[in-house]
């Protein structure tokens, strides 16, 4: 027998310099869009490859829990985007003084605004009650759903394309809205269509809610909180 199945195994062949800028291009110009928005649809052949980019993503078990239900209906999107808005003043409360005001300045969705809406979902049940890796920690499903949604934000930016990611909901309201099953876990919803411009930086930062912290800060060498190599 020989020691790999050649046919089943490509050999890792190494990416070009280009081929190499090219990810970390993906990867470092990446922004959540909220309000620049195109309104031109996106054709079905950009958004399969999305949807392919998505569904190539690792998963716990390889158990791949996603599903996606594209919303184009203006309808249900300014339901769903009713359900932000109520959301949202909540949201807004929980914040103080000053803040409260920052926070209902910040435009923290493109619900309507986009063309297509995707809710990414999560489904525990898919291959059964006993998951290879995830016996011990019930979340990984979650977290492999989450891999397929960078997978998709990536290669939206190659492609042109925005996403936004809002999570300014009640789970149960968009499970209503969009008919989804009690068992099904509401992971994103994803605003996505075109964009000619996009931040330099992300919106937060450049609106002075928040700044990237200094990486050198966040790791930490055989243990926690130890900074010495
Ligand atoms: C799980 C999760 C949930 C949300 C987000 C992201 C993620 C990962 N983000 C986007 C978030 O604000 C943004 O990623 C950061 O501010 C960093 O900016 P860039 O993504 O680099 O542009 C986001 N943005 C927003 O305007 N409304 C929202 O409800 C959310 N929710």
């Amino acid at each position: 027998m020989r020691p790999f199945d050649e046919d089943a195994m490509s050999v890792a062949s190494g990416f070009s310099l280009a081929e190499r800028e090219a990810v970390y291009h993906a990867i470092m110009t990446r922004r959540d869009v909220r309000s620049q928005f195109l309104p031109e649809p996106l054709p079905d052949d950009v958004v399969e490859r999305l949807l392919t980019a998505a569904h190539h993503a690792p998963s716990v078990g390889f158990m791949q829990p996603w599903n996606f239900i594209l919303v184009k209906s203006p309808t249900v999107r300014a339901r769903i985007r009713d359900a932000f808005a109520k959301a949202n003043e909540e949201a807004a409360l929980m914040f103080e003084g000053e803040r409260r005001q920052a926070y209902r300045s910040l435009k923290l969705e493109g619900i309507t605004e986009a063309p297509l809406g995707i809710c990414v979902t999560c489904d525990p049940t898919r291959s059964g009650s006993v998951v290879l890796g995830r016996t011990h920690n019930p979340r990984m499903d979650s977290y492999s759903t989450v891999c397929a949604i960078q997978n998709l934000w990536l290669a939206a930016r190659a492609e042109g394309v925005g996403i936004g990611w809002v999570s300014i909901f009640h789970e149960a309201d968009l499970k209503t809205i969009l008919g989804i099953p009690e068992h099904i876990e509401v992971v994103a919803w994803l605003c996505a269509g075109f964009v000619d411009r996009l931040y330099d930086q992300p919106e937060l930062s450049v609106k002075g809610w928040r700044q990237r912290l200094p990486l050198e800060e966040l790791v930490f060498h055989d243990g926690w909180g130890r900074s010495e190599r």
